[in-house]
């Protein structure tokens, strides 16, 4: 059974900070901090770990600079914040790992370079290269860039970690913040709250520990660091939520010592192509299923065959990412189509030896083959 045990032989880390322990009160850059934070990196790469930082910060010292005190509500404001802080937080990693003789690189990164295959295995290769050379690559969000649309489908920089832990088959991702960790709910509320060590399996009582917002500068609060929880986990890599500003906190957990929370990742995980579909791809439309179908799909491991398909929706092309919906609306799957949307209309229901009488032509039985789906009941995120 996996535990705090194999914490040090983690080989490549990845660790996210987010703003509200980069940042002050003022939103002003909390440089004792960063100076700590990048000293126990450049640490645990002289030690041999292979070394990723996603860093948060960017709107919030923008602000800083700014002068501003509140984060600003419109989209181009943030973005702009996001511009000029961004500038400001490299200038100060680039400062303090080179005092440490380590070379840090920038990499900006959006949801389409997760959603389009390409650019994600070239987001990988980058990312390969980098850590071969012994550069710490120091990630974030391109903000400029991200319009709000797509930035609610990533979420923000914890799902980012997630997703570039996952990329690059990372052992363990360690996510700094305010507070030790996962609490039964939001301390700063319920005095009442416990402590939880750690988290074999994020079931629903674990989601719902998570509310809402955390801090006025961070964003997305536990909920979005449980949602990270679920993408690393069933991709292979063991994740731990803890309190950035404890001393050394870094090094006590490549240690063992129990120290934050510990989220045990899935002893079989999702194979490379399949943990893109599940997390990465962004899906073009929706194909509804009966209930005998989506049984078939999750507990049979079977392909999608147009008897079962009760509905289609948007406008998808063979070739393009469809999320399956059960009659409970729920995501159960995703996947490849093999036919368009106005052809799944047109066959749904039908048996496969009518294919070729409705539309003309021979086609392949299965909408979506089963080497080209993945089962996302237990994934869903978000
Ligand atoms: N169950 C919970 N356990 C711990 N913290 C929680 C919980 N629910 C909500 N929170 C809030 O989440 C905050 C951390 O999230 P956030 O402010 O977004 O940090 P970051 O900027 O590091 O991403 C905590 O300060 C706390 O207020
Ligand atoms: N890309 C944004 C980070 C947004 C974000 O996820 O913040 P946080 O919840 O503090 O990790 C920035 O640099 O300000």
């Amino acid at each position: 059974m996996f535990g705090r045990q194999d914490l040090p032989k983690a080989r490549r880390v990845i660790v996210k900070v987010g703003t509200s322990i980069l940042t002050h009160g003022t939103g002003k850059l909390n440089l004792e901090q960063m100076e700590k934070l990048v000293r126990q990196l450049a640490d645990l790469s002289n030690r041999g770990h292979q070394v990723i930082l996603v860093t948060s910060g960017a709107v919030g010292a923008g602000m800083g600079r700014l002068g501003l005190e509140k984060r600003p509500k419109s989209v181009p404001e943030k973005q702009a914040c996001a511009a000029v802080g961004q500038g400001i937080l490299m200038h100060m990693y680039e400062k303090l790992f080179a005092e440490y003789g380590l070379v840090v690189a920038q990499v900006l990164l959006t949801r389409d370079d997760f959603a389009f295959r390409e650019r994600y295995i070239n987001a990988g290769n980058t990312l390969e290269a980098l850590l071969r050379m012994n550069v710490i690559p120091i990630i974030n969000e391109n903000d400029t860039v991200a319009i709000d649309e797509i930035r609610l489908r990533f979420g923000d920089n914890d799902t980012l970690s997630a997703l570039v832990a996952g990329l690059v088959r990372g052992d363990l991702l360690i996510l700094l913040t305010d507070i030790d960790g996962l609490y039964s709910a939001n301390p700063r509320v319920d005095p009442t709250a416990v402590f939880i060590p750690e988290v074999a399996e994020i079931t629903p009582e674990i989601e719902a520990m998570a509310a809402g917002a955390g801090t006025n500068l961070g964003t997305g609060g536990m909920a979005t660091k449980l949602q990270a929880a679920k993408i690393a986990v069933e991709s292979g890599v063991a994740m731990v939520i803890a309190r950035g500003s404890r001393p050394n906190a870094l090094r006590e957990i490549m240690n063992g010592a129990e120290v934050g929370t510990l989220f045990v990742p899935n002893e079989t995980p999702l194979p490379g192509y399949k943990r893109w579909l599940a997390f990465g791809s962004a899906s073009s439309g929706r194909i509804h299923i009966d209930a005998g179908a989506a049984e078939a799909i999750v507990s049979g491991g079977k392909s999608l065959l147009p008897c079962g398909i009760t509905g289609a929706e948007g406008e998808f092309q063979s070739g393009d990412m469809v999320s399956i919906i059960s009659p409970d609306g729920l995501e159960v799957a995703r996947g490849v189509t093999q036919y368009s949307a106005d052809q799944v209309r047109r066959i749904m229901g039908k048996q496969c030896q009518d294919i070729e009488a409705v539309l003309g032509v021979k086609g392949v039985d299965e909408v979506v083959h089963r080497d080209n789906l993945t089962v996302m009941v237990s994934r869903h995120i978000g």
